[in-house]
């Protein structure tokens, strides 16, 4: 379910980021802002007006103090959901090893959390492989949002029947495999079961520090979240509403793998923190010398431990650890070199390296599996050196959809993360499909710089909505006179001439200038691109380019493992016109 968008009462997730603005800052002193109420307000107040009424006293079985020992499995609070909303209504409290739908799924650990759930790796006994558990909050809000995402997923994952010869772009959606309900100490809770993907496109942009990521990437992202749109716009009547870095997540290949790997990790962090352990505890035990400061130390240490200890059995609140992608590696590389010993070489795409570190049994099975995934490893190795990288391939989904809706039934108009909010959001105008093209040519831009298109803020005398306004302006030109007619918040920020009322001085900037001023792209790749985003950012959400004509855009055509993928039946450069729900919600349409 969408998470940043600016709901009243809305806290953003703390890792969060803010990245400089490609455009002049304006003063920025507070200012007030228009809010609109929809379900997901209504949520985000109950979770306000909720009371500290957790159990702070809960206590930790042994097993899962265990699990809270391992490194991969510890736990920044601050990054973490907050304990106040484990209550009637609120977070289930999952553990390691607690079992789901009659015993089906086992959980293995814990995943991410968003507001309005928290996810973990679940072992499917039935099909023996894992899955990624996603626990709703009890209270009827969150229920009755998860059953209209329910039905959404149920849409986009339907089997798409086999048209010989034509690419299927469902795979680019994350597919919803199970669903049920589960009664827990806080409620009933709706649970729905993925695919285990990895980490999401935010974690690439940190990887590259903010800096771009390497254009053969960008365009292998942009060609897949195309076609996924495409399939969910024209062939599912689904809008997603909140295309961002954080909702499309990248796949991590070998699953079961890439568990193995962890698991192993785990366990040999556990025994080296329990052979610690019992070292201090002999030590403590030893008769102690005449030192002072050697008695004091000792005795601060064991005070510190049973603090520590003291915490860890007070919180339920269990780390997140997404798996890792080899190509986004935040920490990849980090596990898979202590897998295979220290001392090991990075690797590279065609290096055999030595397993001479492994220990055999269960090491040795993962390295196996992990050797599979070799030809993923090069990116983290010379991200200036993208001819090395031509086998690499990053296969994403498009996820969350919490917040998406039919072409023909809108839940709420306030839609869209802020910095990937459409002109005819912000000005209160109909919108439908093309708004996910708005959003994710911001994305494809973020991905190619590493700072968001438009970044609005506040001042002394204009709102972070006058703000976004004039910088969309001074990106791409007047707002069409359609727009400002029908927009019900058009007066708001513009006068009767057609001007903004309280902005005045504008610096036009265009895009491929930004592109080569700015981020230093040479003048033909600055063109190239320009051409590419422009027309998914044109400002009348009726003429926007839909993404199936964007998919055979030339800037795609070299698309590493897409080269041959062309939709015939979709037209470079065309508007989305034709596509039911473009640009406004349809009504007395037949539902796909
Ligand atoms: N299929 C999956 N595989 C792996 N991790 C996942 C999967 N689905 C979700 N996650 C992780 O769980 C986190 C929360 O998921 P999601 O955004 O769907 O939950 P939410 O409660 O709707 O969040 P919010 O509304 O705050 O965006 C994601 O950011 C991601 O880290």
């Amino acid at each position: 379910m969408g998470s940043s968008i600016n709901y009243p009462g809305f806290v953003s997730k703390p890792n969060q980021r803010a990245t400089s603005n490609p455009f002049f800052q304006r003063e920025s002193v507070p200012g007030t802002q228009g809010t609109a109420k929809s379900k997901l307000s209504l949520a985000l107040q109950i979770q306000k007006d909720g009371n500290n009424d957790c159990d702070d006293g809960n206590d930790k079985s042994d097993q899962e103090e265990q699990e809270s020992d391992s490194e991969y499995s510890s736990c920044d609070e601050k990054n973490e959901e907050s304990l106040r909303d484990y209550k009637p209504g609120g977070y289930h409290p999952a553990f390691r090893g607690e079992t789901y739908n009659e015993g089906r799924y086992v959980v293995v650990r814990k995943l991410g959390w968003g507001h309005f759930s928290t996810v973990w790796l679940a072992k499917d006994t039935v099909t023996n492989a894992h899955v990624a558990m996603k626990i709703v909050r009890s209270d009827k809000v969150y229920t009755e949002a998860a059953l209209d995402e329910i039905k959404l997923l149920r849409q986009v994952s339907a089997p798409v029947r086999s048209t010989e010869g034509l690419y299927d772009s469902s795979k680019h959606i994350l597919s919803l495999l199970d669903s049920f309900n589960h009664n827990g100490p806080n409620g009933k809770h709706v649970v729905m079961v993925f695919e285990v993907l990895g980490e999401n496109l935010l974690a690439l942009i940190k990887k590259y520090e903010h800096r771009g990521i390497p254009v053969m990437y960008v365009k292998q992202i942009a060609k897949q979240l195309l076609l996924g749109l495409d399939y969910m716009h024209r062939k599912c009547g689904v809008i997603h509403t909140d295309i961002k870095p954080e909702n499309v997540l990248m796949d991590v290949g070998d699953v079961e793998a890439i568990v193995r790997m962890v698991e192993v990790l785990d366990k040999k962090k556990r025994d080296q923190k329990r052979s610690q352990r019992r070292a201090t505890k002999t030590s403590m035990d030893l008769p102690t010398s005449s030192n002072s400061f050697s008695r004091g130390s000792a005795s601060a240490s064991l005070e510190r431990s049973s603090s520590d200890r003291r915490i860890r059995r007070h919180t339920i609140i269990t780390g997140s650890q997404p798996l890792p992608s080899p190509i986004s590696s935040t920490n990849f590389f980090e596990m898979k070199a202590q897998m295979m010993g220290n001392s090991l070489p990075r690797p590279t795409a065609c290096s055999s390296r030595s397993n001479a570190n492994l220990s055999g049994g269960d090491d040795e099975q993962v390295a196996n599996s992990l050797s599979s995934l070799e030809l993923t490893t090069t990116a983290d190795e010379r991200p200036e050196d993208e001819t090395q990288r031509e086998h690499d391939i990053i296969q994403i989904k498009i996820a969350d959809l919490g917040n998406a809706c039919w072409y023909d039934e809108h839940y709420t108009n306030s839609i869209q993360t802020r910095e990937y909010r459409s002109p005819e959001v912000l000005l209160g105008c109909q919108w439908g499909c093309s708004a996910d093209i708005w959003s994710a040519a911001c994305l494809i831009f973020e991905l190619l710089t590493g700072d968001f298109l438009f970044e609005p803020d506040e001042g002394h005398s204009y709102s972070k909505d006058d703000d976004h306004i004039a910088q969309i302006i001074e990106l791409l030109g007047e707002i069409p006179a359609r727009l400002l007619s029908t927009g019900r918040h058009a007066r708001t920020f513009f006068n009767s001439r057609g001007q903004l009322r309280n902005i005045s001085k504008l610096k036009f900037w265009p895009l491929k200038d930004v592109l080569m001023e700015k981020y230093r792209f040479a003048a033909e790749d600055a063109h190239t691109i320009s051409d590419f985003l422009m027309p998914m950012l044109r400002l009348d959400p009726q003429e926007r380019a839909d993404a199936g004509g964007m998919a055979n855009h030339p800037w795609l055509s070299d698309t590493v493992g897409l080269e041959g993928v062309v939709l015939n039946e979709r037209k470079l450069y065309q508007s989305g016109a034709d596509v039911p729900g473009w640009s406004q919600e349809v009504t007395g349409h037949p539902r796909h």
